[in-house]
């Protein structure tokens, strides 16, 4: 029976198998050729017997919500594990305190959130949004545009946020000859900082002034919250447009509204809000001189896959007591 019971999988708990916030299908038969996946209503069913097994909770899109009842019910549990970067959404100094680790898979996630923030720019800067509605519009006398738009080269893009994402936006802003300022806590390295050409701000506000675009990548944390709000909007160029590809939380967006109905900023390109989705008579849906995706940095099929590998990675080496690839630390 001891070698039976050696041999069994380590158990997983997941929130949901499939549909908007379930962990995919394929990931799961894929994660099954090395865990025992646990849906949280397979747990809560069997919760007496389950909850000495679970070593690990996979956090797929902020579910299931690791609070302290869950944690106090699992006495076993070596890891949390969550998908993406963000980890807002975790209360990491609770998680910390019942001695479980953390990780998370800022390497999946980096390169396709920095895209979509220059594809946000582009479409903003192009209006490909108002374009496509003219292109497949029935009536076809619009079709030449009478509007025109901005080019990003050689305007000044300001990254508020030089992480892993931030510095991937600024390799990429380089081939579009941008001139670029950053923001961020600390300094980059000046060979980092040639690498792709960009001047460090030190206060953010010199940074708001100068921007043509302004692109939001920073982690969500109480310093972060509401970062960008009426006096910062305020500084900002009236041609200039904000870009948000972190979190909503990061704007007030009472703030944001009324800058972009006022003329006080040109445009508004989000990928990020709040709540997510929005009201549907939320001010901003409505308004022309902005774009919003529905939280889309890493919906691409390789950086989910991606993230998956690397959460498994994280489950196996915790539970092996290896060092935790992507650990998070206090
Ligand atoms: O990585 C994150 O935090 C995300 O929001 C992914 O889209």
């Amino acid at each position: 029976l001891e070698t039976m019971e050696e041999k069994e999988p380590p158990y997983v708990l997941i929130n949901v198998i499939g549909g908007p916030d379930g962990v995919y299908e394929d990931h799961v038969a894929y994660l099954e050729k090395h865990l025992k996946i646990i849906t949280m209503k397979e747990f809560l069913k069997n919760k007496q017997v389950l909850r000495h097994k679970i070593q690990a909770v996979f956090v797929w899109y902020y579910k299931p919500v690791v609070d302290k009842e869950l944690l106090q019910s699992l006495p076993n549990l070596k890891v949390v594990v969550n998908s993406g970067v963000g980890v807002d959404h975790l209360d990491l100094k609770l998680i910390f305190s019942f001695g479980v680790k953390v990780a998370n898979t800022p390497l999946a996630v980096s390169s396709p959130t920095a895209d979509l923030g220059i594809a946000l720019m582009l479409a903003s800067a192009r209006r490909i949004v108002e374009g496509h509605q003219i292109a497949v519009s029935p009536d076809t006398k619009h079709f030449n545009a009478d509007w025109l738009g901005e080019e990003v080269t050689g305007a000044t893009l300001g990254i508020i946020g030089m992480g892993g994402i931030g510095y991937k936006v600024a390799q990429r802003a380089k081939a579009f000859d941008m001139k670029i300022l950053y923001h961020n806590r600390n300094r980059r390295n000046v060979v980092d900082e040639e690498a792709v050409g960009a001047l460090y701000c030190h206060k953010m506000e010199d940074l708001l002034r100068q921007s043509d675009f302004v692109m939001l990548v920073v982690n969500l944390t109480p310093q972060t919250a509401r970062l960008i709000g009426e006096k910062e909007l305020g500084l900002m160029k009236p041609t200039a447009t904000l870009i948000n590809i972190c979190r909503g939380q990061v704007i007030d967006q009472d703030a944001l509204v009324k800058a972009l109905q006022n003329g006080i900023i040109k445009a508004a390109a989000l990928d990020v809000t709040y709540p997510e989705p929005l009201p549907r008579d939320h001010a901003l849906l409505h308004l022309k001189n902005v774009i919003i995706t529905p939280h889309i940095g890493s919906a691409t099929a390789q950086a989910r896959h991606l993230m998956m590998k690397n959460m498994l990675e994280s489950i196996l080496a915790a539970i092996n007591g290896l060092p935790v690839p992507n650990e998070l630390h206090v």
